[in-house]
């Protein structure tokens, strides 16, 4: 990729997207071009074609969606199949229309059947039935895919699609309620730290096992896949490891140094019992995850403090 390439990132105000853009800049890329949703809804299929078209990119790294945690996904599954169809229709037929050089196409480890064997390949797409919490965000997500693919094979296009595990960092989302686990324990256990409060509670039976990877990893990862991969066929990206809820809320309560005691709630829904990759085509494509997990859950609360603690207490003082 030439360093002048244009380069759009579609949600690069998110986790994932505030990463690519981090990362991209690192490497150098000088044209970088961002929208915020109020300068341009992605699910507006004519403004985002008139958009691609007088911009002119040579490359997509497509990570707008609509995005939570568990409960989120089973409470507005019409919301997350809805704006997740129409980002990915709007942004993959304009990167088709306006001959983009490749577009990489962000999935998620949720596509995978809710009982497939561990860990995941690639090929197990497809092979069963999927998780009911987040099904449809999953089929919104498959059909990202599939639109990619179909593309490639009758447009020529090369649009290439990655699929991230549970992943954490800075510009998370940290609202407990709608919140993925990790930002959702280190905010909860920080308040119960705050407040002096003598437990916090954990959804589920904190049996259910996660793989997480740091959000600047998985960018390196996109930016890598952007260099070197040419093939429509879906590439997974994890570090191999995962661990139970149970064992990663006591990593955050040691980062957070909260002393409290850990809640389980079963009335709230585990998910999936396992979703752990295999990232071996990763390896073989010549990349590997760094940040170790207990190392990015300490940045991550660093960033949590200076970022959203010290705003909701400067907030309280004014108020
Ligand atoms: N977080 C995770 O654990 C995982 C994420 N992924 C995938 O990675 C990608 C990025 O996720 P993540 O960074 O976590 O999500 P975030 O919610 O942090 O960021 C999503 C971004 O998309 C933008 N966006 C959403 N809807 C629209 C819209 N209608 N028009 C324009 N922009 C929009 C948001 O803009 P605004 O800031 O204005 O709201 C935001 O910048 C997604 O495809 C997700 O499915 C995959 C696996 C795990
Ligand atoms: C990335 C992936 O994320 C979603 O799936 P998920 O992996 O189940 O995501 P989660 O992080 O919300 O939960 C992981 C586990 O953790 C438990 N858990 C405990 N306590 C809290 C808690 O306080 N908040 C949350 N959210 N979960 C909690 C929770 O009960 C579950 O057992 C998909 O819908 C979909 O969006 C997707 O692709």
């Amino acid at each position: 990729m030439d360093r002048d390439a244009k380069i759009f990132v579609a949600g690069h105000r998110g986790l994932v997207g505030s990463a690519i853009e981090r990362n991209l800049l690192a490497r150098g890329f000088r044209q970088i071009v961002t929208r915020t949703r109020s300068q341009l809804d992605l699910r507006d299929g004519l403004a985002v074609l008139e958009f691609f078209r007088q911009e002119q990119f040579d490359y997509v790294f497509l990570a707008a969606a609509k995005v939570g945690g568990i409960v989120a996904n089973r409470d507005m599954p019409g919301e997350f199949i809805r704006d997740n169809l129409f980002i990915q229709m709007s942004v993959i037929d304009a990167a088709y229309r306006t001959s983009v050089k490749k577009l990489l196409f962000l999935g998620s480890s949720c596509i995978y059947p809710k009982l497939a064997p561990q860990p995941l390949k690639e090929e197990y797409l497809l092979t069963g039935e999927l998780e009911p919490t987040n099904e449809a965000y999953a089929v919104a997500k498959i059909a990202g895919i599939k639109m990619c693919q179909a593309y490639n094979r009758q447009f020529g296009t090369t649009f290439i699609s990655a699929m991230p595990t549970n992943l954490y960092g800075p510009r998370d989302n940290f609202d407990p309620q709608t919140s993925h686990v990790l930002p959702a324990l280190i905010r909860k256990m920080h308040e119960a730290k705050e407040n002096g409060s003598p437990f916090v509670e954990v959804w589920g039976s904190g049996r259910p096992r996660r793989e997480f990877l740091h959000a600047d990893d998985l960018a390196d990862a996109c930016a890598h896949l952007m260099e070197v991969y040419e093939e429509g066929d879906i590439v997974n990206i994890g570090t191999g490891e995962d661990l139970t809820i149970r064992e990663l809320a006591e990593l955050v309560r040691a980062a957070v140094g909260y002393a409290g005691e850990l809640r389980f709630n079963p009335d709230l829904p585990d998910g999936t019992p396992r979703k752990l990759l295999d990232c071996s085509k990763m390896e073989r494509l010549g990349w590997q995850a760094k940040i170790p997990l207990q190392a990015g859950i300490a940045s991550t609360y660093r960033w949590f403090l200076k970022n959203i603690a010290a705003k909701s207490e400067e907030r309280r003082i004014l108020l």
